[in-house]
């Protein structure tokens, strides 16, 4: 059984649809860090000074299963125990750790392929950093995106990755942020079950593709907002057509009414949301769906049948 979530308080959350500088990885690092310190900056009118910034998908890697090996890094955490960044092996979270205590923002890192320090199996994993730079949380990938529409995109993430078995979460001292990774978005039944253990906020680095990016993107996050009447992210990297992978962009921020309360195109940039607790309160008061489920008639939402 979960504890209760902290109560939900307006904060600011910001995305950095971050460019890769190219193959070379300390570059890739450089490079958002740089842009991680200027989105804290924020202006104080359209761009809040953030709590919580997020980077996208594979940000330090070119996406695609030939490179996973390659780029992946042991990061060898285990949830509840505790992590010396320091000490740790992985470019990645060191980087990572020292820039949200430099900035002093709660930090989501996007992904990076991670190899396990005891099985070797790679993972597509996210991990969480508090403002002081502790390791708070990560999340591998769950659902590996395969996927084969003919003529337009074939991908498999299951030649190289393995998918992770466990859901993941975080609480701030203004929320409790549910984690996910890109194609985990297809499947409501994780959306669901973080909502109903608290999450008023889920938050998902990203990086669909030209073909899918159009119609499902923008079309999925608003439906796991307004299923679970939650505020649902999606930070995506920025579009380079010279990468092997065209990322869709857009990253975006939805309220728990379905309403795309900030978005951007596909290039580089920072996108900024105030997150307003109020909507959640009056979303859930005037259409109380989390009150109303039906688990008598479906009770075996959960069995795989
Ligand atoms: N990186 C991914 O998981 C891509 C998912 C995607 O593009 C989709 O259509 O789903």
């Amino acid at each position: 059984m979960s504890t209760a979530a902290p109560p939900f308080k307006p904060f600011n959350l910001a995305l950095i649809q971050l460019g890769q500088t190219g193959p070379d990885k300390s570059a890739n690092l450089a490079h958002a860090r740089d842009l991680i310190l200027e989105a804290a900056s924020g202006d104080g009118g359209a761009k809040p000074k953030p709590d919580v910034i997020v980077l996208p998908e594979c940000f330090n890697s070119p996406y695609g299963h030939v490179h996973f090996p390659v780029y992946a890094e042991t990061i060898a955490y285990t949830p509840g125990q505790p992590y010396d960044v320091h000490a740790s092996a992985s470019e990645s979270v060191k980087l990572l750790a020292a820039t949200a205590r430099e900035a002093g923002v709660w930090l989501i890192g996007g992904s990076i392929p991670e190899r396990d320090a005891a099985d070797k199996k790679l993972y597509n994993t996210t991990t969480v950093y508090s403002r002081t730079g502790e390791l708070v949380a990560m999340h591998r990938k769950v659902h590996l995106f395969d996927i084969d529409i003919p003529g337009k995109i074939t991908f498999k993430e299951s030649e190289t990755l393995t998918g992770g078995t466990t859901m993941n979460y975080f609480d701030t001292e203004f929320a409790r942020i549910g984690l996910g990774i890109c194609y985990d978005v297809r499947f409501p039944e994780l959306a669901m079950t973080y909502a109903r253990k608290g999450c008023q906020v889920l938050i998902y680095p990203g990086a669909f593709n030209l073909t899918t990016g159009p119609l499902h993107w923008e079309l999925l996050q608003r439906a796991r907002a307004i299923d679970n009447q939650v505020f649902f992210s999606m930070c995506s990297p920025a579009r380079d057509m010279s990468a092997g992978y065209h990322a869709w962009g857009h990253s975006m921020i939805v309220d728990p009414m379905g309403k795309v309360i900030a978005e951007t195109e596909h290039e580089e940039d920072i996108v900024y949301a105030r997150i307003d607790p109020t909507v959640f309160v009056e979303a859930r008061a005037g259409i109380p769906v989390t009150k109303q489920r039906r688990f008598d008639v479906y009770p075996d939402v959960s069995r795989g049948l």
